[in-house]
């Protein structure tokens, strides 16, 4: 009888027949990403012919400030205002590295360095790197090189993942499923991890959706997941250090059994960069982000008024905090504005681990003497506000607040716009 449950790879790869099966790259042609005809009865998409309809488009998008005497190259919808979409600066900014290795090896001078570094990047802009991760760069490389296959698909194939309407789970491009404007110059394939269960969940994810052929591609992601909840676990350790919580363990146990998300990004090149995002403006809702990049560059946090570019460092993951963490610190570490911006040349992946608490968990401070700066929430609650009624951006948790003191029925939570 052969044995029913699945062999996990020697050597993960993605390389599955189909997955390599694709002929066409996104990568040559700077073609806005693939535009789903939205399902009805969301409004279809637009694509203005003519200038007047480019006009009545582009400022219905919000972008009434552009001078569109200059024809777009790009989609109306993919238009964003100038506000969001302001140049870069010129200055990166320095992301402290911390060496999460020192949590392991004893060294107690490393420790304390650590956490007065994680400490001062999450009082301020919210975002370090890490490197002594112990994550396997071979993994990584898969990871990525998987994201690449998996996005050179062709549209029909991706469709069979399309994301299931409410929910965060699946492939989209550009949102356009869900959003009329300001559409994000990116594809996305997100999908729920948790350890524990009966069978490897991602495995079970690729092959149930997209077929026995992607099983490779999900050992690959499984893998992957599991080593991010490790490293996910590690720095609420060094979180709770750095935040002196006298509860040794409150915030790693909070996360013992997570639930999380995964999400691969991919950012076509694009003819006018400057004149859309690939992520806009936003907090992440979630508690914690660990962020593999590519070489490409991209990601920036907003410092001081100025979009600050963050070079990607090999190796490296980048971490930051949350709207969900920044509600457990009770505010004292800052989940902060970040976006992604694209180029005409090249296409960039980035692969984003979102660590959330398992859906029930109230998510509550440690007893602290400060008064309490969000109310009690649970994350099913969150997770549904910006999947359902609000569109993530630079103000979901007041938003999210607001919405939870009025009721949802009384709340006007604008619409996901
Ligand atoms: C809970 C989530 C919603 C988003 C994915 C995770 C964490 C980040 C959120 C997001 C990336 C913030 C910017 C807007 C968004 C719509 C996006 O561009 O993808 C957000 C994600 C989402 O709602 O799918
Ligand atoms: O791709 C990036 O660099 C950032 C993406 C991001 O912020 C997100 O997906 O939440
Ligand atoms: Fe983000």
């Amino acid at each position: 009888m052969v044995s029913q449950e699945r062999q996990e790879p020697a050597v993960p790869s993605s390389s599955s027949s189909s997955a390599k099966r694709a002929a066409t790259s996104m990568d040559a042609s700077p073609a806005p990403p693939l535009l789903l005809r939205a399902p009805t009865p969301s409004p279809s998409i637009d694509l203005p012919a003519g200038k007047d309809k480019a006009d009545a488009a582009a400022s219905k998008a919000g972008a009434a400030v552009f001078d569109l005497r200059r024809e777009p190259k790009i989609p109306a919808p993919f238009l964003w205002p100038q506000e969001e979409a302001r140049p870069s600066s010129a200055a990166e900014l320095e992301v402290p590295m911390v060496d999460v290795g020192v949590l392991r090896n004893g060294d107690r001078a490393g420790l304390r360095r650590a956490a007065a570094q994680v400490a001062a990047a999450c009082a301020t802009h919210g975002f370090f790197q890490v490197c002594g991760h112990g994550v396997d760069a071979a993994l990584g490389r898969a990871a990525l090189d998987g994201a690449s296959d998996f996005f050179r698909l062709p549209l029909a194939e991706k469709q069979r993942a399309r994301r299931v309407p409410g929910t965060v789970s699946g492939y989209t491009s550009a949102h356009a499923d869900r959003f009329a404007a300001k559409l994000p110059w990116k594809e996305t394939l997100s999908f729920g991890y948790h350890d524990g269960a009966a069978s490897p969940v991602v495995v079970d994810y690729f092959v149930g959706t997209l077929g026995q052929d992607f099983e490779p591609m999900g050992w690959v992601y499984q893998r992957y997941c599991e080593e991010m909840k490790e490293l996910s676990l590690t720095i609420m350790e060094l979180l709770e250090l750095s935040l002196g919580v006298e509860l040794r363990g409150y915030y790693r146990e909070f996360f013992e059994d997570s639930r999380s998300i995964m999400r691969c990004n991919y950012y076509p090149p694009c003819p006018e960069p400057e004149r859309t995002l690939g992520t806009g403006p936003h907090c992440d809702p979630t508690a914690l982000t660990i962020l593999l990049q590519d070489d490409v560059g991209g990601l920036e946090v907003l410092v001081d008024g100025e979009w600050r570019p963050v070079r990607p460092v090999p190796g490296a993951m980048v971490i930051n905090i949350g709207d969900t963490f920044m509600a457990l610190s009770n505010g004292r570490y800052k989940s902060c504005l970040h976006r992604a911006v694209v180029n005409q040349r090249r296409a960039r992946r980035s692969l984003a681990f979102f660590l959330c608490p398992r859906e029930d968990r109230v998510v509550r401070p440690p007893a602290s003497a400060a008064p309490r700066r969000y109310p009690d929430f649970t994350w099913a609650d969150l997770m549904r506000f910006t999947q359902r009624h609000y569109r993530a951006d630079t103000r979901t948790l007041d938003a999210f607040t607001r919405w939870l003191s009025h009721g949802p029925a009384q709340a006007a939570a604008p619409p996901c716009t």
